[in-house]
Protein backbone atom coordinates (compact mmCIF):
# COMPACT_ATOMS: atom_id res chain seq x y z
CA UNK A 1 0.00 0.00 0.00
CA UNK A 2 1.52 3.60 -0.93
CA UNK A 3 1.44 5.48 2.42
CA UNK A 4 -0.07 8.79 2.89
CA UNK A 5 2.45 12.00 1.79
CA UNK A 6 0.76 15.61 2.81
CA UNK A 7 2.53 17.84 0.90
CA UNK A 8 1.57 21.88 1.64
CA UNK A 9 2.21 23.63 -1.29
CA UNK A 10 4.96 26.52 -0.53
CA UNK A 11 3.43 28.23 -3.08
CA UNK A 12 0.77 29.40 -1.20
CA UNK A 13 3.75 29.98 1.82
CA UNK A 14 5.11 33.81 2.37
CA UNK A 15 7.84 33.56 0.18
CA UNK A 16 9.89 35.81 2.29
CA UNK A 17 10.20 33.48 5.12
CA UNK A 18 10.21 30.22 3.27
CA UNK A 19 12.69 28.31 5.72
CA UNK A 20 10.36 29.53 8.82
CA UNK A 21 7.48 28.38 6.47
CA UNK A 22 8.65 25.00 5.65
CA UNK A 23 9.88 23.95 9.59
CA UNK A 24 6.25 25.14 10.54
CA UNK A 25 4.69 22.63 7.82
CA UNK A 26 6.71 19.99 9.52
CA UNK A 27 6.33 20.34 12.85
CA UNK A 28 2.72 20.66 12.03
CA UNK A 29 2.47 17.07 10.14
CA UNK A 30 3.45 17.55 6.69
CA UNK A 31 5.40 14.68 5.41
CA UNK A 32 6.98 16.35 1.86
CA UNK A 33 6.93 20.42 0.96
CA UNK A 34 5.55 20.52 -2.96
CA UNK A 35 7.73 23.29 -4.51
CA UNK A 36 5.94 24.32 -7.99
CA UNK A 37 8.56 25.69 -10.42
CA UNK A 38 7.52 27.74 -13.04
CA UNK A 39 9.62 28.99 -15.19
CA UNK A 40 8.63 31.28 -18.51
CA UNK A 41 11.03 28.84 -19.93
CA UNK A 42 10.57 29.20 -24.26
CA UNK A 43 8.47 26.70 -26.09
CA UNK A 44 10.94 23.88 -27.82
CA UNK A 45 9.34 25.20 -31.22
CA UNK A 46 10.71 28.71 -30.46
CA UNK A 47 14.03 28.72 -32.43
CA UNK A 48 12.02 27.41 -35.79
CA UNK A 49 8.53 28.78 -35.39
CA UNK A 50 6.48 30.76 -32.33
CA UNK A 51 2.82 30.76 -31.81
CA UNK A 52 3.17 34.93 -32.59
CA UNK A 53 3.97 33.29 -36.19
CA UNK A 54 1.06 31.25 -36.32
CA UNK A 55 -1.98 33.21 -34.87
CA UNK A 56 -0.34 36.55 -34.20
CA UNK A 57 -0.14 38.37 -31.17
CA UNK A 58 -2.71 37.95 -28.42
CA UNK A 59 -2.39 33.93 -28.52
CA UNK A 60 -2.55 31.73 -25.55
CA UNK A 61 1.31 31.80 -24.18
CA UNK A 62 4.10 29.57 -25.13
CA UNK A 63 5.19 28.60 -22.02
CA UNK A 64 4.12 25.87 -20.12
CA UNK A 65 1.96 28.27 -17.69
CA UNK A 66 1.23 31.78 -17.39
CA UNK A 67 2.93 32.26 -13.89
CA UNK A 68 6.78 32.45 -13.07
CA UNK A 69 8.04 31.28 -9.19
CA UNK A 70 11.11 29.66 -7.87
CA UNK A 71 13.95 27.99 -9.28
CA UNK A 72 17.07 25.49 -8.53
CA UNK A 73 18.48 28.72 -6.13
CA UNK A 74 15.86 28.92 -3.86
CA UNK A 75 15.58 24.78 -3.87
CA UNK A 76 19.41 25.52 -2.58
CA UNK A 77 18.90 27.74 0.13
CA UNK A 78 15.66 26.00 1.52
CA UNK A 79 18.10 22.80 1.77
CA UNK A 80 20.43 24.31 3.50
CA UNK A 81 17.27 24.77 6.32
CA UNK A 82 15.58 21.70 6.32
CA UNK A 83 16.56 17.73 5.66
CA UNK A 84 12.62 17.09 4.00
CA UNK A 85 11.64 15.86 0.92
CA UNK A 86 11.38 18.83 -1.74
CA UNK A 87 8.83 17.40 -4.23
CA UNK A 88 9.52 19.07 -6.80
CA UNK A 89 6.71 19.68 -9.65
CA UNK A 90 8.63 21.39 -12.83
CA UNK A 91 5.91 22.99 -15.08
CA UNK A 92 8.45 24.01 -17.23
CA UNK A 93 8.52 23.24 -21.42
CA UNK A 94 12.01 22.13 -21.14
CA UNK A 95 12.38 19.66 -18.19
CA UNK A 96 15.73 17.93 -19.11
CA UNK A 97 17.56 21.44 -19.17
CA UNK A 98 16.60 21.91 -15.15
CA UNK A 99 17.47 18.29 -13.79
CA UNK A 100 21.47 19.08 -13.35
CA UNK A 101 20.64 22.27 -11.67
CA UNK A 102 17.43 20.70 -9.29
CA UNK A 103 20.24 17.65 -8.54
CA UNK A 104 22.70 19.95 -7.44
CA UNK A 105 20.28 21.99 -5.82
CA UNK A 106 18.85 19.36 -3.82
CA UNK A 107 15.36 18.53 -5.08
CA UNK A 108 14.16 14.95 -3.80
CA UNK A 109 11.52 14.19 -6.25
CA UNK A 110 11.46 15.53 -9.62
CA UNK A 111 8.10 15.44 -11.49
CA UNK A 112 7.95 16.74 -15.22
CA UNK A 113 4.79 16.38 -17.39
CA UNK A 114 4.38 14.10 -19.69
CA UNK A 115 3.28 17.33 -22.45
CA UNK A 116 6.65 18.28 -23.22
CA UNK A 117 8.63 14.63 -22.88
CA UNK A 118 6.67 12.55 -25.21
CA UNK A 119 9.93 12.44 -27.33
CA UNK A 120 12.57 11.97 -24.41
CA UNK A 121 10.57 10.42 -21.68
CA UNK A 122 12.70 7.60 -21.01
CA UNK A 123 16.37 9.81 -21.34
CA UNK A 124 14.81 11.97 -19.17
CA UNK A 125 13.52 9.18 -16.14
CA UNK A 126 17.25 8.06 -15.99
CA UNK A 127 18.87 11.50 -16.21
CA UNK A 128 16.83 12.21 -13.00
CA UNK A 129 18.01 9.12 -11.08
CA UNK A 130 21.20 9.40 -11.85
CA UNK A 131 21.22 12.48 -10.50
CA UNK A 132 20.00 11.07 -6.93
CA UNK A 133 16.29 12.42 -7.89
CA UNK A 134 12.96 10.63 -7.56
CA UNK A 135 11.01 10.90 -11.08
CA UNK A 136 7.05 11.71 -11.52
CA UNK A 137 5.42 12.63 -14.23
CA UNK A 138 2.30 14.72 -14.40
CA UNK A 139 -0.77 15.43 -16.64
CA UNK A 140 -2.80 18.35 -17.32
CA UNK A 141 -6.46 18.06 -16.93
CA UNK A 142 -7.18 17.83 -21.01
CA UNK A 143 -4.22 14.55 -21.26
CA UNK A 144 -5.52 11.13 -20.93
CA UNK A 145 -4.15 8.98 -18.54
CA UNK A 146 -3.32 5.89 -21.16
CA UNK A 147 -0.59 8.49 -21.89
CA UNK A 148 1.44 7.94 -18.73
CA UNK A 149 0.73 3.46 -18.75
CA UNK A 150 4.30 3.36 -20.59
CA UNK A 151 6.39 5.30 -18.09
CA UNK A 152 5.14 3.40 -15.05
CA UNK A 153 5.56 0.33 -16.72
CA UNK A 154 9.30 0.74 -18.25
CA UNK A 155 12.07 -0.71 -16.84
CA UNK A 156 13.17 2.48 -15.89
CA UNK A 157 10.25 4.15 -14.86
CA UNK A 158 8.39 6.89 -12.77
CA UNK A 159 8.07 6.53 -9.32
CA UNK A 160 4.97 8.58 -8.93
CA UNK A 161 2.50 10.05 -11.10
CA UNK A 162 0.69 13.58 -10.42
CA UNK A 163 -2.06 14.21 -11.62
CA UNK A 164 -3.02 17.44 -11.79
CA UNK A 165 -6.66 18.25 -10.52
CA UNK A 166 -6.95 22.21 -11.82
CA UNK A 167 -5.03 23.79 -14.91
CA UNK A 168 -1.55 24.04 -13.94
CA UNK A 169 -0.59 27.73 -13.23
CA UNK A 170 -1.98 28.90 -9.88
CA UNK A 171 -3.16 28.33 -6.47
CA UNK A 172 -6.56 28.57 -4.96
CA UNK A 173 -8.34 27.39 -8.14
CA UNK A 174 -11.70 24.92 -8.38
CA UNK A 175 -10.79 21.11 -7.86
CA UNK A 176 -12.09 19.11 -10.80
CA UNK A 177 -13.83 16.11 -9.65
CA UNK A 178 -13.47 14.51 -12.93
CA UNK A 179 -10.05 14.41 -12.45
CA UNK A 180 -10.73 11.05 -10.19
CA UNK A 181 -11.54 8.43 -13.34
CA UNK A 182 -8.14 9.01 -14.06
CA UNK A 183 -6.74 8.28 -10.39
CA UNK A 184 -9.22 5.32 -10.22
CA UNK A 185 -7.62 3.86 -13.23
CA UNK A 186 -4.11 4.35 -11.94
CA UNK A 187 -4.69 2.80 -8.60
CA UNK A 188 -6.91 -0.17 -9.92
CA UNK A 189 -3.60 -0.75 -12.33
CA UNK A 190 -0.83 -0.51 -9.88
CA UNK A 191 -2.02 -0.57 -6.37
CA UNK A 192 1.49 0.48 -5.00
CA UNK A 193 2.34 3.41 -7.03
CA UNK A 194 2.53 7.39 -5.19
CA UNK A 195 -0.29 8.67 -6.78
CA UNK A 196 -0.23 12.44 -5.96
CA UNK A 197 -3.38 14.93 -6.81
CA UNK A 198 -2.85 18.88 -6.85
CA UNK A 199 -5.35 21.48 -6.86
CA UNK A 200 -8.25 22.54 -5.10
CA UNK A 201 -7.61 19.89 -2.41
CA UNK A 202 -8.84 20.73 1.16
CA UNK A 203 -11.24 19.05 4.04
CA UNK A 204 -14.39 19.67 1.34
CA UNK A 205 -12.76 17.87 -1.58
CA UNK A 206 -10.27 14.99 0.13
CA UNK A 207 -12.56 11.92 1.11
CA UNK A 208 -13.20 12.12 -2.95
CA UNK A 209 -9.60 12.19 -4.08
CA UNK A 210 -8.94 9.45 -0.98
CA UNK A 211 -11.61 7.26 -2.11
CA UNK A 212 -10.15 7.29 -5.63
CA UNK A 213 -7.26 6.03 -4.45
CA UNK A 214 -5.13 8.71 -4.31
CA UNK A 215 -2.33 8.78 -1.75
CA UNK A 216 -0.10 12.14 -1.78
CA UNK A 217 -1.88 14.84 -1.51
CA UNK A 218 -1.21 18.36 -2.23
CA UNK A 219 -2.36 21.43 -0.54
CA UNK A 220 -1.87 25.35 -1.03
CA UNK A 221 -4.38 27.50 -0.02
CA UNK A 222 -6.35 25.14 2.31
CA UNK A 223 -3.32 24.18 4.50
CA UNK A 224 -1.78 27.77 4.12
CA UNK A 225 -5.03 29.44 4.69
CA UNK A 226 -6.49 27.74 7.11
CA UNK A 227 -6.94 29.04 10.91
CA UNK A 228 -5.37 25.80 11.97
CA UNK A 229 -3.03 24.49 9.28
CA UNK A 230 -2.41 21.78 11.33
CA UNK A 231 -5.87 20.25 11.74
CA UNK A 232 -6.51 20.67 7.79
CA UNK A 233 -2.93 18.25 7.37
CA UNK A 234 -4.23 16.09 9.90
CA UNK A 235 -8.04 15.79 8.33
CA UNK A 236 -6.16 14.93 5.00
CA UNK A 237 -4.10 11.86 5.94
CA UNK A 238 -7.20 10.52 8.06
CA UNK A 239 -9.17 10.72 5.03
CA UNK A 240 -6.67 8.89 3.13
CA UNK A 241 -5.86 6.47 5.57
CA UNK A 242 -9.22 6.12 6.05
CA UNK A 243 -9.94 5.09 2.88
CA UNK A 244 -6.63 2.85 2.30
CA UNK A 245 -7.93 0.86 5.58
CA UNK A 246 -11.61 -0.01 3.92
CA UNK A 247 -9.75 -1.58 0.86
O1 LIG B 1 0.48 23.22 -8.95
C1 LIG B 1 -0.15 24.12 -8.50
C2 LIG B 1 -0.63 25.16 -9.39
O2 LIG B 1 -0.22 24.85 -10.66
C3 LIG B 1 -0.42 24.22 -7.03
O3 LIG B 1 0.39 23.28 -6.35
C4 LIG B 1 -1.83 23.90 -6.70
O4 LIG B 1 -2.73 24.64 -7.41
C5 LIG B 1 -2.06 23.93 -5.19
O5 LIG B 1 -2.69 25.05 -4.78
P1 LIG B 1 -4.15 25.00 -4.14
O6 LIG B 1 -4.16 23.90 -3.13
O7 LIG B 1 -4.28 26.35 -3.56
O8 LIG B 1 -5.11 24.71 -5.25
Amino acid sequence: MAAAKIAPSMLSSDFANLASEAERMLRLGADWLHMDIMVRSPSPLRPFLSLTDLFGAGHRSEHFVPNLTIGAPVIQSLRKHTKAYLDCHLMVTNPSDYVEPFGKAGASGFTFHIEVARDNWQELIQSIKSKGMRPGVSLRPGTPVEEVFPLVEAENPVELVLVMTVEPGFGGQKFMPEMMDKVRTLRNKYPSLDIEVDGGLGPSTIDVAASAGANCIVAGSSIFGAADPGEVISVLRKSVEGSQNKN
